[in-house]
């Protein structure tokens, strides 16, 4: 049986038979060729397809998500990601012939990817089908036994992937562990070939460490809070739709959602109005009020909504005020999205990543200003700069480090898969997606074939004499 849930798990030599399986399948799969990868790749495709309504219905029920939001941001950007991998899996698994430098003349080089052999995928709730299976698409091309550990706030999706795994794969190769934080701490305890985990930074360090014990390598997707800078030569009316939306799908609970806007006062009040007209025409078209509307998700369970909701509360009390929404109904998780104004710096909402539907909106007047308050926070795992600015695109995309960054756009730098997607300091370690995800679970290992009797370094050879030594004087002045 490919799904293994936490309940028939009796303890912890389950989960190492799981893995000794895993490990034992990954050394056949290392002399396997592109095709047999291309063959599972496109029966996870297949089921995706065949599947629709099922993730639909997983994701509506696990946190209301509207269906179009699930085809949109769960199933198109994970089929993107499949069929990207089709294309190049073929040269991506090829040696890659480097040039030669002249003191190795003669000699040839190039990089073989290699399968790490078997690897443990943590995804997080927010979008717990994209998120498992988008690193499973690239560890499946990269030729590795995957063993994924979905989240358990989100058990409509984690039993929709336990059903996946079994009617697509070999248990040997692909296998979903459902279950708590508890047995995510189990599976740390094994010796992966590598650990893809996403979620919070807290969570983060506790992989790494885990990770350590077996110097085993990690791609950690983290979060933190994406500011939107919105500079005064910005359309605003595009600003204002690209940050609402960015915000709003799937209720703010989005790792590269616009955390905060920053904008210049010239600016402010025109961008608030039209921050708020789109509100309305978004969620709120027919006048009923945004908590009737069905294209706007709920949060996640109530440990989360009363994180956000708390957010709120300790804003205002530290004297922010609402410009557009603030309507919360605890009986469905619901919180409107909701500019918040004032702010304090030292306030949550500006300390915490909000992960959720609340923007605080601040004024900058230079863009120093901004800058400085950008980066007196952790990197940001997106930044988002809108300008019609040529040298301020320049300056704040050169001044503000940051894991990825869109101009004038939201969001949307995940979905290209030619784009290296990651954190940077606090907001994660490593890339995802296309290329830079294969490279994640593969070993690039480095061939140099030499002719025979030939090299290069044979004038170096001892004994050192004077006439070894000048040559080595000629290398140093001219090589
Ligand atoms: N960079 C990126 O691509 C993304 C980053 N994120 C970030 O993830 C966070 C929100 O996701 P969320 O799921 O709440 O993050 P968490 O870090 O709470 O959980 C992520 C995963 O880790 C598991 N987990 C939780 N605690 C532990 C532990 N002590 N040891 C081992 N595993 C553990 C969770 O299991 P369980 O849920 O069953 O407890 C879940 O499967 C935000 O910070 C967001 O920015 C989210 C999406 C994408
Ligand atoms: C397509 C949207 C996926 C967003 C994944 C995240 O940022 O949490």
């Amino acid at each position: 049986m490919a799904s293994v849930p936490a309940s028939a798990l009796l303890e912890t030599t389950d989960l190492t038979a799981l893995f000794q399986r895993q490990k034992a399948r990954s050394e056949a799969l290392r002399r396997e060729e592109a095709a047999p990868r291309a063959a599972r790749l496109r029966k996870l495709g297949q089921w995706i397809a065949t599947n629709r309504t099922a993730i639909q219905q997983a994701l509506h029920a696990d946190f209301r998500k509207p269906a179009l939001e699930t085809d949109v941001t769960e199933i198109w950007p994970s089929q993107t990601e499949l069929k990207h991998t089709l294309r190049h899996l073929k040269r991506w698994t090829a040696p890659q012939p480097v040039d030669t430098p002249l003191a190795l003349m003669g000699a040839r080089g190039w990089m073989q990817a290699e399968p790490k052999g078997v690897c443990l995928v943590i995804a997080p709730w927010n979008y717990p089908f994209y998120l498992a299976i988008d690193p499973l698409i690239s560890a499946l091309a990269a030729g590795n036994c995957v063993i994924i550990k979905p989240s358990e706030m989100t058990p409509a999706v984690a039993a929709l992937l336990s059903r996946l795994a079994q009617e697509v794969f070999d248990p040997a190769e692909v296998v979903v562990v459902e279950g708590d934080k508890d047995v995510a701490t189990e599976l740390l305890k094994l010796p992966f070939d590598h650990i893809f985990f996403t979620g919070s930074p807290q969570v983060g360090k506790v992989v790494m460490r885990a990770a350590a014990e077996h110097l085993t390598s990690v791609t950690l997707e983290l979060g933190g809070k994406s500011p939107a800078i919105v500079d005064d030569t910005a359309n605003l009316r595009d600003a204002a739709e690209k940050i609402v939306w960015g915000k709003g799908i799937n209720a703010g609970q989005t790792c590269v959602a616009p955390d905060y806007v920053l904008v210049h006062e010239a600016v402010q009040e025109p961008l608030l109005a039209e921050m708020r007209a789109v509100m309305q025409r978004f969620y709120n078209p027919g006048g009923q009020g945004v908590v009737a509307s069905e294209s706007f998700a709920r949060i996640v369970n109530q440990h989360h909504f009363e994180r956000v909701a708390g957010l709120l509360e300790d804003a205002q009390q530290r004297g922010a005020t609402v410009a557009a929404g603030g309507h919360v109904d605890g009986r469905q998780r619901f919180i409107e999205p909701t500019i918040l104004l004032n702010a304090p710096p030292d306030s949550r909402v500006m300390q915490e990543e909000i992960f959720g539907p609340l923007l605080p909106v601040r004024t900058f007047r230079t863009l120093m200003e901004a800058t400085d308050e950008v980066n007196a926070r952790p990197r940001p795992l997106a930044l988002y700069v809108f300008t019609q600015s040529k040298e301020n695109q320049r300056y704040l995309l050169r001044n503000i480090p940051a894991g990825g960054a869109a101009v004038n756009e939201t969001i949307l730098q995940l979905a290209h898969p030619d784009l290296p997607f990651g954190g940077a300091g606090n907001s994660g370690i490593g890339r995802a997606h296309g290329y830079a995800g294969f490279l994640a679970f593969s070993n690039e290992k480095a061939v140099l074939k030499q002719r025979t009797g030939r090299t290069g370094i044979k004038s170096f050879y001892p004994p050192y004499t004077p006439k070894v030594q000048r040559m080595v004087n000629w290398l140093l002045k001219y090589l």
